[in-house]
């Protein structure tokens, strides 16, 4: 696998599991979020709930004083009972309305749980007001506690109603846990504040004694009441470090348990004693219940703290969420840039590197070698690179060059300097080659010698130069007059000789005779564009299988010399008297 491809999987590799990563960290931010987004929401239903829990209890009041109230206090009381009622249905469809607005808790028992309140509040109020329209004589004590039960029954479906939506508070913020069970104390303690109040009612209305049970009854109450005082004091204990909370807890401790409780505890031994009050549940009403507000007050405090915090820890949720996504997005942005960076800079140098280095390896000297655009290890191997092929090119060229020089010493060496035809030495070797091939294959072979005549005088009269001109003359019309196979040279001074290959002595005669012809007829120019004449002689020698090359030419070499011998311009052959005079002479 290439460097390239294998930087490229881990790359993607290496990105899929960042992204893993950082999706599943945004995807925990996000559920956290969104599920601390729905604390406030979930905060104000519940509170919703403990105000309805609170009006519910709070209606008892005017209801045990109507009940009790005699003919002039009567309209009065009715009125207050009428705004007590009002306030408790408006608190109800508040709650109502906004559980069936929310999308779970719409299907939840909380829901079922408000509209049997609300249907069970009419029969119960008609029993308070059928008794308190009697006259004060006819109030049965049997019915008064029977109407003051009625109120009191619906309250533990209150308090469940406010304990599940607790519970939608404490999942969407387990923050708010400690305030929660702090607030919830508050709500029962008032609840059961009003309960125990609501025990001296029928005694208060009936100018009696307290039963026994009544007596049992609300010393049970006072024993809750107790031990939610000391529950509230435990959930409150990181509060009271807050002035304005050991403000509204102390209000509680003077109010409540000092002025509500002296009030109490003079109606239990009263009514434990003679009954005689001189007090009726107007009385009651009139002065117990206000003190009660310091603790809705404490839990309407303690329910503001939480609504703060619950905003609080969902903007810090959501702005952890911000800051998460950001830091996923730049660091992904900086893996990619880093990977590009890393590829650019090592892996594609590393990569281009290596196809250079195969490149010069085989030979391919005209690569583009790129600048490099920084200043490092990569840009070090690219001018190394560079080097390396200046100095492959220096190389090549130097061979070129010598080989050239070679070629021109060989051929320099082969070939006579004057007439550029082959020179002696180079002769003997085509030859040798020839005459051994013509030997295994039992071809003929022949050799033409032939010498310019009289050349010494043509020196002589036209000088020097004037010779070397007519010696390439006669070369160039020679080589023009052979087949391809023929080979010419120069066989010293004014002499030339002609290998044949496969040719007989007479075929070797009729092209010497042609040669011959051929050259008498022609002119040469010499310097000044002068035009002489000249001839030459011929010896002809061929063999088929005979003793060899130097043989060959001394045969034809005899042969030229009977041919000069004879009067020049002729052609003689090997081992015959007479020759063949040439048509000039
Ligand atoms: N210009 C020139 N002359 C050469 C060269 N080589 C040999 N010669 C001359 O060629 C002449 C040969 O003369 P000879 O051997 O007497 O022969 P010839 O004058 O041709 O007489 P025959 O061969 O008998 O016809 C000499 O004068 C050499 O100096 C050369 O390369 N250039």
């Amino acid at each position: 696998m290439s460097l390239n491809r294998l930087f490229r999987l881990i790359s993607i590799a290496l990105l899929l599991l960042f992204l893993a990563f950082a999706v599943s960290l945004v995807w925990t931010e996000w559920n956290s979020y969104r599920n601390g987004a729905n604390s406030v929401p979930a905060l104000r239903t519940f509170r919703l709930a403990l105000v309805a829990l609170e009006k519910l209890s709070a209606e008892r009041g005017p209801a045990n004083a109507f009940m009790g109230a005699s003919a002039s206090q009567r309209e009065a009381v009715a009125d207050k009972l009428k705004n007590a009622r009002a306030e408790t249905d408006a608190a109800l469809a508040a709650l109502r309305q906004a559980l069936q607005s929310h999308p779970r808790l719409r299907q939840s028992w909380s829901l079922d749980k408000v509209k049997t309140v609300q249907q069970a509040l009419e029969p119960a109020r008609a029993a308070i007001d059928r008794i308190g329209r009697q006259p004060e004589a006819e109030r049965n004590n049997v019915y008064v506690l029977s109407a003051v039960g009625g109120m009191v029954d619906m309250i533990p479906l209150m308090i469940r109603v406010a304990s599940e939506l607790s519970s939608e508070v404490d999942h969407a913020d387990p923050e708010l846990r400690e305030g929660l069970a702090a607030i919830r104390a508050a709500a029962s303690l008032r609840e059961y504040a009003g309960q125990v109040g609501s025990r001296f009612t029928p005694a208060l209305i009936a100018h009696r004694k307290l039963t026994q049970d009544e007596v049992i009854e609300i010393g049970r109450l006072y024993g809750r009441i107790e031990l939610l005082r000391g529950l509230l004091n435990t959930q409150m204990a990181s509060y009271v470090q807050r002035p304005e909370f050991a403000r509204a807890l102390e209000l509680v401790d003077k109010q409540y348990f000092d002025n509500g409780f002296q009030f109490l505890d003079f109606l239990l031994q009263t009514g434990v004693a003679s009954g005689d009050y001189g007090l009726t549940s107007v009385d009651l009403f009139r002065f117990y219940v206000p003190q009660m507000k310091s603790i809705t007050d404490l839990r309407d405090l303690l329910l503001d703290d939480m609504m703060e915090q619950a905003e609080r820890h969902n903007r810090r949720a959501r702005n952890y969420l911000l800051l998460v996504i950001a830091v996923t997005v730049v660091a992904c942005l900086f893996f990619q840039v880093l990977m590009v960076l890393i590829r650019r800079r090592v892996v594609q140098p590393l990569v281009l590197a290596t196809d250079l280095v195969s490149g010069l390896v085989e030979g391919r000297l005209d690569q583009e070698i790129p600048q490099p655009r920084y200043e490092d290890e990569i840009s070090a191997m690219m001018r190394a690179l560079k080097v390396l092929r200046q100095r492959m090119r220096e190389r090549n060229s130097l061979a070129r060059e010598r080989e050239a020089l070679i070629t021109q010493l060989q051929t320099s060496s082969n070939t006579d300097f004057l007439t550029g035809v082959l020179n002696r030495r180079a002769f003997f070797t085509h030859g040798q080659q020839q005459m051994t091939v013509a030997k295994r294959y039992g071809r003929e072979l022949a050799v033409v010698l032939f010498d310019i005549d009289h050349f010494k005088q043509i020196n002589d009269s036209y000088g020097h130069q004037a010779g070397d001109a007519i010696l390439r003359g006669v070369a160039q019309s020679v080589s023009q007059l052979l087949r391809k196979v023929d080979v010419l040279a120069r066989y010293g001074g004014e002499e030339f000789i002609i290998l044949l290959p496969e040719s007989s002595l007479l075929q070797a005669a009729a092209a010497s005779e042609k040669l011959r012809a051929a050259l008498a007829a022609g002119e040469f120019e010499i310097d000044g564009g002068r035009r002489i004449r000249v001839t030459a002689s011929f010896g002809v020698a061929a063999e088929n299988g005979g003793p060899g090359l130097e043989h060959l030419i001394k045969q034809a070499d005899i042969a030229l010399y009977r041919a000069k011998k004879l009067g020049r311009n002729r052609v003689e052959l090997a081992g015959e008297e007479e020759g063949v005079e040439g048509a000039g002479t």
